[in-house]
């Protein structure tokens, strides 16, 4: 579903996202494929060095080169790469979160980096009169509202690993333990729990809206689109009475398509920066 606003892409900015989704792809399936039990930090200190070596375009693979293609196409930096790397050695090691601060860094490593790494193709608007660092931190937080949505989405699925990406103190607070979501029943306090937890990742996407609107007229749209489809599974997470135990939140072909035309008028409204400066 993240990829669906790349087919309303220019070619040759499609093809370097999609040349970034699959590096994403390949470095979140050596901790997350079938084989993740076998990765050890060795594994990613090999896949660390491959990526130095396609960023000094020495590229291992085909797939590789066309990463190493689209760099040398766009000013994208390397360190949020490594960053990603680095988030997939803590998801090796840490399969609890004390409180949000640490759960902040776990979404910065493994998807705010993703926004981090796709600014420089997106492209700002040449009339944006905003800060290049806060459209940079707007798409930070698209990221990490990204991410708290998944982690929402997956609790079930998570669990399911042995994995709990709540923050701990908050599930304390809200009378909930680890057993809670094992045992997987939705109860009152889950219920409240979880409207604080989507609360939260609203806000992340709505900090991210500021942003979309600062990038370049040919990048809004997708991005429009990939924003609004992903915060819907927040809505299907509450349309399924925040049982995200069995079930799995997952947006309608129907409503996919209607946040398409939606995404399209949000793409032609001025960049906020512009709209603050004639006002
Ligand atoms: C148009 C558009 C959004 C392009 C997508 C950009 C891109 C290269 C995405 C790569 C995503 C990826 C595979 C990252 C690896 C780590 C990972 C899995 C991250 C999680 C993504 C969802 O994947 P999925 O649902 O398959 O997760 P499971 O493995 O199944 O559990 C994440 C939730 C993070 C994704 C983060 C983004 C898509 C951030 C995109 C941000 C921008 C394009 C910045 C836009 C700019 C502004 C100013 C807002
Ligand atoms: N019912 C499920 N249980 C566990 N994993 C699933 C389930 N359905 C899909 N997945 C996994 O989630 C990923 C994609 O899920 P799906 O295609 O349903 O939409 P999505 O996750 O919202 O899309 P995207 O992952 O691109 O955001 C795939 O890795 C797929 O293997
Ligand atoms: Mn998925």
């Amino acid at each position: 579903m993240l990829m669906t606003g790349t087919m309303l892409m220019t070619e040759e900015r499609r093809r370097a996202i999609w040349a970034i989704y699959v590096w994403c792809r390949r470095t979140d399936e050596l901790v997350d494929g079938p084989n993740a039990n076998y990765i050890t930090p060795t594994a990613l200190d090999r896949w660390e060095k491959r990526l130095e070596d396609l960023f000094a375009g020495r590229p291992y693979d085909m797939l590789d080169a066309a990463l190493s293609d689209t760099i040398s196409r766009f000013p994208i930096d390397i360190q949020p790469f490594r960053d990603m790397i680095e988030g997939m050695r803590s998801d090796l090691r840490k399969a609890r979160y004390k409180n949000f601060d640490e759960l902040y860094m776990y979404c910065y490593y493994v998807a705010g980096t993703v926004g981090l790494m796709s600014v420089p193709v997106m492209g700002i608007a040449p009339e944006s009169k905003a800060t290049t660092e806060s459209v940079y931190s707007a798409a930070l937080a698209l990221g990490i509202a990204n991410q708290l949505t998944n982690i929402l989405r997956d609790v079930g699925e998570d669990a399911r690993r042995g994995r709990v990406y709540l923050p701990q103190d908050e599930l304390a607070q809200a009378g909930l333990s680890d057993e809670d979501i094992f045992y997987g029943v939705v109860t009152n306090r889950w219920r409240n729990f979880m409207k604080q937890q989507i609360k939260r990742a609203r806000m992340f996407f709505e900090e991210a809206e500021r942003g979309v609107t600062e990038l370049s007229q040919a990048s809004r749209w997708p991005v429009w689109a990939s924003l609004l489809l992903y915060r819907q599974i927040l809505d299907e997470i509450e349309a399924n009475d925040y049982n995200n135990f069995t079930r799995r939140a997952y947006v309608g072909k129907g409503k996919k398509l209607l946040a398409l035309p939606v995404a399209y008028g949000k793409s032609l409204l001025l960049p906020v920066s512009l709209r603050n400066s004639q006002t």
